[in-house]
């Protein structure tokens, strides 16, 4: 019936894990030799049965997150997160997920977002207040506690240190067995009593004490809050006036709490990163921070004055994106571009590899926050470039990420100047959920004197 259709190019593979070893050991490597070889589509095996088709081309990048997305679902990896997130968006699907993501859309829409800004900035500028100057830290720690204490703000108007200790400590937990979990294909089931599961669902456990918690203390309050936990609360689908039973906002909050920290974090990580390997290009974004701000503190009107500034965090998702691969599974079988995808399929998407083809990106692996001048976006395909991914899955944080990564950059650079420590360090992406460096980042941060500029 499929004798038309084309057959995609692939690796050499072992008789029964094909590529598995290959991808597992390092996933970054493996997609990108495999495109170096194969071109805009390939296919290889993880494990005796999984098909997957490997897509660098923008027109069926499109054809998969847009045009087809009815013929597919979250992949594999990511369902395996329904242990932790349940059915919120980013595990969800069809109808109950488009049904979730109306009634949600509003609280991220980027004019109310703005209202969380100076949350964002109060936030960087407590929690860099103790730094000292002429010190080596490990930033990767300090931008994953400042996520955490703006998405904690945020979302419950929680300090710092008491979401640190109560989300905080149990979301690590669980986090590090997500990723466990993701990355084996056959992962343990948790009805196994072993000392893992057990550990991984008293966490889970603590974390929905919390969150009910939280719910509950709401509920019994007649003041309204203006944090997310309380935009969600009263967030109505329109076509019914029906709000999200407690199990839902439950889900809800632990899938945006789970998605909106580690991703910010790591692109804060490699943007300082980048910026202490390119010290005249972190001058030049001093010089925009301190022209805006002038003596006094960063402020949320800022930000759209900060066009520097934004392109540097652009870049450095493009060179770095912490969502570096989006996966699906074909939920149907299929048709893309003559290509026959069947049913159980998997499609893997990397941003990675594709914003650093030649085709679109001169020099594409030198850091260059001069290139999104003059809408450069506008100039290559869509798909080409697409950190937050795109179609009716795009990221929802998307606006509240990249402001959060603008104002929190801008104070950190308005006071500290970062550059690499005296011992060399070895930086090493690693892919796990997220792309973050394998050591963590070490970092002099050198207090900046008034008048520098
Ligand atoms: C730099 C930071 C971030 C990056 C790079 C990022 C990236 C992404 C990407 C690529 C997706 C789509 C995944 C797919 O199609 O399979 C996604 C989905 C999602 N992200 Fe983000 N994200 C970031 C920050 C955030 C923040 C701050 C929040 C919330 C506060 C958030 C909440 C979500 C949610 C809820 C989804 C699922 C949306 C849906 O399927 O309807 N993300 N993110």
């Amino acid at each position: 019936m499929h004798n038309n259709s084309k057959q995609a190019p692939g690796p050499k593979e072992k008789f029964l894990t094909g590529s598995l070893h290959a991808f597992q050991s390092n996933p970054l490597k493996f997609l990108t030799s495999l495109t170096e070889k194969c071109g805009s589509v390939s296919k290889f095996r993880l494990g005796p049965f999984q098909r997957v088709y490997l897509v660098n081309d923008t027109d069926l990048i499109k054809e998969i997150l847009v045009t087809k997305q009815q013929s597919f679902i979250k992949s594999r990896d990511i369902q395996s997160l329904k242990s932790i997130v349940g059915n919120g968006l980013l595990t969800s699907e069809k109808g109950f997920h488009l049904k979730q993501r109306r009634i949600i859309q509003p609280a991220f829409k980027k004019t109310h977002i703005t209202m969380y800004a100076q949350d964002m900035i109060d936030t960087t500028d407590k929690y860099i207040s103790s730094w000292s100057s002429n010190t080596e830290r490990l930033v990767s720690d300090d931008m994953m506690d400042i996520a955490l204490g703006i998405i904690s703000k945020t979302m419950f108007s929680m300090e710092f240190d008491k979401g640190a200790t109560v989300i905080g400590g149990p979301m690590e937990e669980v986090m590090k067995s997500a990723v466990r979990r993701m990355r084996s294909i056959f992962p343990l089931p948790l009805w196994i009593p072993v000392k893992k599961n057990r550990k991984y669902k008293q966490a889970v456990k603590e974390l929905d004490k919390v969150l009910f918690g939280l719910i509950g203390e709401r509920k019994e309050t007649a003041m309204e809050h203006e944090d997310l936990l309380g935009v969600l609360m009263r967030a109505k689908d329109e076509t019914n006036g029906l709000g999200m039973e407690d199990d839902q906002l439950r889900d809800e909050l632990m899938t945006i709490f789970l998605a909106g920290h580690e991703t910010t974090a790591n692109a804060l990580t490699w943007t300082l990163y980048l910026l202490s390997q390119h010290l005249e290009i972190q001058d030049t974004l001093f010089e925009e921070i301190a022209s805006i701000t002038g003596e006094g503190p960063v402020k949320p009107e800022h930000f759209s004055k900060m066009t520097y500034t934004q392109n540097v965090i652009s870049e450095s998702l493009r060179l770095y994106p912490p969502a570096y691969v989006i996966g699906r599974q074909a939920d149907e079988d299929t048709d893309i571009s003559g290509y026959h995808i069947k049913k159980g399929d998997m499609i893997l998407i990397s941003q990675y590899v594709m914003q650093r083809n030649p085709k679109y990106y001169e020099d594409p692996n030198t850091f260059i926050p001069e290139r999104f001048n003059n809408n450069f976006i506008k100039t290559i395909p869509e798909f080409a470039y697409f950190p937050f991914g795109g179609g009716p899955r795009v990221c929802i944080g998307n606006h509240f990420a990249f402001m959060e990564a603008v104002l929190v950059l801008a104070c950190l650079v308005k006071q500290f100047k970062f550059s690499p420590p005296k011992e060399p360090q070895k930086m090493k992406a690693q892919p796990l959920i997220t792309l973050r460096p394998k050591y963590g980042l070490r970092l002099i941060t050198q207090k900046r004197t008034k008048g520098e500029a």
